[in-house]
């Protein structure tokens, strides 16, 4: 299929409608008056709407299709957004406002754009009615990524007896190993984006990161009104707030959609549009990436599953071979945060390789630390618990003597304050958290 659109010399980008029928929900955009982009999303088996779901459902749907819309606007940005049923009470266009410009962050400053007063939702349609508690059962979707952060929330769930199920959106037979390792009821829920979006990425369009966390949010926010699910948990960490960089007064954040702002403000629009008693939450949000590593590296029962390295993510490009591509900033990140906690072997016997005495990967781990560099577009974890994490691993005679380790200890160390290396105070959780009353509990699991 080949595409006649020039998305960089639109006028508008459309929100054309959406639609869903057995189990397919279809999410139409356009550019001015273009040929349609359409975005399918399927649940597998699913069920009728029961009646009484019926217009949360019809609410979390037209979300659903103002958010995934991210990935086609980013191909064009056009100066107008338009919305064919009509504009957006004010607090849908404050939250799309906030999740095109914070979530297009980073796609805008490594293009050169400034999308600052350009992303204007349409505004000014009559506000919702506020919805009541629809008595959704108590049962809980749990996101699966592939990685050990995911891992770690269906555990901690599984701790404290709580119903769930371990639900992922694509392909990935990566993540389907992991989900299938849980014990879980499992729920496979296929996206295939509209083809011509990958045409307009050969022909020239703008290209970049998108916040897909939000994208993975609003597909589940709509299987949990199929399938009656009263709560979402993400597995999204404190640390996913911390912003990548800062440039022209503002905070760019490749994970913008995993943090706390984002969460916030999703789990309010659904209490005030969707359903009073719909949660939607991280159950990792009051600890960082250290204290997550910590508690992961007890659940050996997954070691020989899991990967965070998001090579294996891809849609198109090529895969890693052996599950850790071993190049990238997330299998540089989670090689390093791991291996306080594990012995020497057992890491190396994870990656299949020791990324700490490769002297080609000098950059790469540098990045991490902040040291020359600033943090990587990626998942990882902030800076000071990178350095934290090298130096727990210098003051141990195993890995003493590898080449980025013998480096660090001879050229960054000496530059740091000693006082601010400490594993511990990453180790403790903080209190910002949105975990609904019955979830509470599984916190315990991270003692
Ligand atoms: C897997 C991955 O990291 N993909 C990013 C990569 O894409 P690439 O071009 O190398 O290949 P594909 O993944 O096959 O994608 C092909 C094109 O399709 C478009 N696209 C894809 C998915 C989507 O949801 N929307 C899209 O528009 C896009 O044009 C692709 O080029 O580089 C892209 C450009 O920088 C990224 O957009 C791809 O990122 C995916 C959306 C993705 O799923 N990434 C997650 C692994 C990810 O980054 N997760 C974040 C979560 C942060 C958040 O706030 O949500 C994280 O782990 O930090
Ligand atoms: N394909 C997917 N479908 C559903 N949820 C996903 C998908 N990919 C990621 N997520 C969820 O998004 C959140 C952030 O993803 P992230 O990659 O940080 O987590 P992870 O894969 O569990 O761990 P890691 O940090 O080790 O990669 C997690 O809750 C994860 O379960």
């Amino acid at each position: 299929m080949s595409t006649s659109i020039q998305p960089r010399m639109t006028q508008a980008f459309r929100f054309v409608r959406c639609s869903y029928a057995d189990g397919v929900a279809e999410l139409v955009y356009a550019f001015d008056h273009g040929e349609e982009l359409v975005e399918r999303v399927t649940f597998p088996n699913a069920p009728a709407i029961a009646p009484p779901y019926q217009q949360a459902f019809e609410r979390a749907l037209k979300l659903l299709h103002l958010v995934a819309g991210v990935s086609y606007y980013k191909a064009g940005v056009p100066p107008r957004i338009e919305v064919v049923a009509g504009p957006l009470d004010d607090g849908t266009a404050d939250l799309l406002d906030a999740l095109y410009l914070h979530g297009l962050a980073e796609f805008a400053y490594r293009n050169g754009l400034d999308l600052r007063g350009r992303i204007n939702f349409p505004r000014g349609g009559a506000p919702v009615a506020k919805p009541h508690a629809l008595s959704l059962p108590k049962r809980t979707l749990v996101p699966i990524g592939g990685g050990k952060d995911s891992l770690v929330a269906v555990e901690a769930i599984k701790s404290i007896g709580g119903e769930a199920t371990a639900v992922w959106v694509g392909n990935s037979e990566l993540i389907a190993a992991c989900a299938e390792r849980t014990g879980l009821p499992t729920l496979n829920i296929k996206r295939e984006l509209a083809p011509q979006l990958f045409d307009l990425n050969r022909v020239g369009a703008w290209n970049g990161h998108i916040p897909v966390t939000a994208v993975n949010s609003a597909i589940l926010v709509v299987a949990a009104l199929i399938y009656g699910y009263d709560s979402i948990a993400f597995a999204n960490e404190r640390s996913a707030s911390a912003a990548t960089l800062e440039y022209d007064g503002q905070a760019v954040n490749h994970q913008w959609s995993k943090g706390y702002a984002f969460e916030q403000l999703l789990s309010d629009w659904l209490h005030a549009h969707v359903a009073a008693d719909l949660d939607y939450c991280s159950l990792l949000r009051p600890f960082s990436e250290l204290a997550i590593t910590r508690t992961f590296s007890k659940l050996t029962q997954y070691f020989d599953a899991f990967s965070s390295c998001n090579r294996n993510f891809r849609i198109l490009g090529p895969k890693p071979a052996d599950r850790w591509c071993g190049q990238c900033p997330k299998c540089h990140f989670v090689f390093l945060a791991l291996a306080p906690f594990l012995s020497k072997p057992r890491v190396l016997q994870i990656f299949g390789r020791n990324l700490l005495d490769d002297e080609n990967q000098a950059a790469g781990f540098d990045a991490l630390l902040e040291y020359q560099d600033h943090k990587p577009f990626e998942c990882v974890g902030e800076g000071a618990e990178a350095r934290a994490a090298m130096y727990a691993l210098s003051q141990r005679s195993e890995w003493q003597e590898d080449t980025l380790i013998a480096r660090f200890r001879h050229e960054i160390l000496p530059q740091l304050d000693p006082a601010e290396l400490s594993l511990e105070p990453w180790l403790k959780p903080s209190p910002e958290q949105r975990i609904p009353a019955r979830l509470l509990s599984a916190l315990a699991f991270f003692d």
